[in-house]
Formats: structure tokens, C-alpha cells, sequence
């Protein structure tokens, strides 16, 4: 007879879920619409963000990826005229419940602009700034760490180690936007959203954020707005098609790419319109 200890049953879970921890749902969307005023920009979007995946959104502009993006930690709660229904979850917890306190939710999800936007402050400070806010560092040294770290997580920490105190504005958009990578990071989000993170970079800057992002994803969930299907073909293991503000299809990135179920999805990616 095969008894299993407790300790094997939680041994053989353990290991079903590193096997399908990509299976696991970090954020999900339930009938999210959003209306700026009377105007309705999304319907009805249902959409899974599965932990340590990059999830890309793509479509023609305007059909709502950067409106379905701030969703995400309520950023459209920034904008007067928008109004934000049905659902969202961060690990099953709804986000737009009273009881959720809006900056710790945006420390948890934080997010990349498209145009790189450090602070006019020094390198230093534009990393340290977020856990000085949110305590995370009692002492100099804690801070020194944090800064440290989260600068090398963005890849950019031997070409600023020396020159710290220097003014983050004065490096180049591809390291800016690596600053302001590490800036999100520093306050351990587990969710990190860009929003065309690349589309103000060179194309070598852009390989280097792209490479970035999918080392990233090992310890963090991402969810990208890219108008480059090389982009999302590139960084992405699921892809979501948007158009006019609906969800039109979502899986496999590959898939998408290869084999998509809708004809929208397939004119948008062969470049017949967007
Ligand atoms: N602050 C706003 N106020 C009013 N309408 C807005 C606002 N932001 C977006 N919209 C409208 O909502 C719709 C979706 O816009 P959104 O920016 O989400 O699209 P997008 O797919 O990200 O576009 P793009 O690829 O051009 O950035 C558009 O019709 C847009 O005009």
C-alpha cells in the first residue's frame, strides 16, 4: 500500500506547482469595461496574467491596450473622467475594493512609461527614492543595498556604479529607461507593467531592455503594451489581441503568431492594418 507521509504529499504538490507555476493566475481581468465620460474605450475584456510569463497586448492604436494596462494598478484612477467596471485581481484579491490601499498596490504593481522618466534628481536617489517612501531601508547601508541591487537586477549597474551622485537625466534613453526599470524594481513589485518601454530607444538599447525583460521574468510577472510584433514575438509567452476596445484573442504567443483563431488577429500581425 502506498501511504504517503505529509511531508511527501507536500513534496509531490511542491513539485506540481514549480511544474505548472506558469499555470499560476497572478492577475486576472473579469468584464473589465472602462468609459472615459460617457465614452466607452473597453467592453467586457476577460483576461488571465499568468505568474512569471510576459503577457503582450497588442493591436492598432487606440483599441484600449494602454487603457486595459492601467487597469491593471489603477492608474486610470489618475484620470477624472474614468470609470473602471467589472473585475480585477492580484492573487485573487480585488483590486478596486475599498479596503485596498492604492500606493501599496502600485509598490506590488509597479509601472514603466514609454518615455524614460527619471527624476531630476541623481542616479542614487531616483533608485532610492521608492523605499525611502515605503520604509524599506532603516539604514544607509540598507539603502546602499537596495540601490545596488535593484541596479544591477536592470542591468545598468556597472555602467553607473562610479557616478551614482550624478544627475539621471544626464544618461543616455537607453539608460534612462534602465533606471527607471531599476526604480520599479527597488520596491519589489511582483508585477512590473511597461507601456512601449522601447519606442523612444535605438534599436541596440531596445535589444537590451528586450533581453532584460526575460531575465526579468523569472522573478517577476509582466504585462507589455508593444506596437512591434517582433517585440512581442520576441519577449512575450502570451500575446492578447485588442481591436476597438474588445479582447479579440489570447494564448500562446507562438500560436499567435503561427496559428491565430481570428482573421483580425491574423491581418493585424501580416500588417494588412493597425
Ligand atoms: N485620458 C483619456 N481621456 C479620454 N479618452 C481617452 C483617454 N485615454 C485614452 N482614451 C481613448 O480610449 C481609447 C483607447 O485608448 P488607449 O490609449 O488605451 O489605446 P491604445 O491601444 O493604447 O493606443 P495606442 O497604441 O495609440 O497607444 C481611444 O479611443 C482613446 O482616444
Amino acid at each position: 500500500m502506498n501511504i504517503m507521509t505529509e511531508q511527501s504529499v507536500e513534496n509531490a504538490v511542491g513539485d506540481k506547482m514549480s511544474a505548472k507555476s506558469n499555470e499560476v493566475i497572478k492577475m486576472r481581468g473579469d468584464k473589465v469595461g472602462v468609459f472615459y465620460g460617457e465614452k466607452q474605450a473597453l467592453f467586457d475584456v476577460n483576461l488571465d496574467v499568468r505568474l512569471n510569463q510576459v503577457t503582450a497586448l497588442i493591436g492598432p492604436s487606440g483599441c484600449g491596450k494602454s487603457t486595459f494596462l492601467r487597469c491593471l494598478n489603477r492608474m486610470n484612477d489618475t484620470i477624472d473622467s474614468a470609470r473602471v467596471t467589472g473585475k480585477i485581481t492580484l492573487d485573487q484579491e480585488d483590486i478596486y475594493d475599498k479596503s485596498i490601499d492604492v500606493v501599496e498596490l502600485r509598490a506590488r504593481v509597479g509601472m514603466v512609461f514609454q518615455k524614460p522618466n527619471p527624476f531630476p534628481k541623481s542616479i542614487y536617489e531616483n533608485v532610492a527614492y521608492g523605499p525611502r517612501i515605503h520604509g524599506l531601508a532603516k539604514r544607509k547601508a540598507d539603502m546602499d543595498q537596495i540601490v545596488e541591487q535593484s541596479l544591477k537586477k536592470a542591468a545598468i549597474w556597472n555602467e553607473v556604479k562610479d557616478r551614482l551622485q550624478e544627475p539621471g537625466t544626464g544618461l543616455s534613453g537607453g539608460q534612462q529607461q534602465r533606471l527607471c526599470i531599476a526604480r520599479a524594481i527597488a520596491v519589489s513589485p511582483e508585477v512590473i507593467l511597461m507601456d512601449e518601454p522601447c519606442s523612444a530607444l535605438d534599436p541596440i538599447a531596445t535589444a537590451r531592455v528586450e533581453e532584460l525583460i526575460d531575465e526579468l521574468r523569472q522573478n517577476y510577472t509582466i504585462v507589455i503594451v508593444t506596437h512591434s510584433m517582433q517585440q512581442a514575438a520576441r519577449v512575450s509567452q502570451r500575446t492578447a489581441m485588442f481591436h476597438l476596445g474588445y479582447l479579440v484573442e489570447e494564448g500562446a504567443t507562438d500560436k499567435m503568431f503561427t496559428n491565430p483563431d481570428d482573421k483580425r488577429t491574423q491581418d493585424y500581425i501580416t500588417g494588412r492594418f493597425g
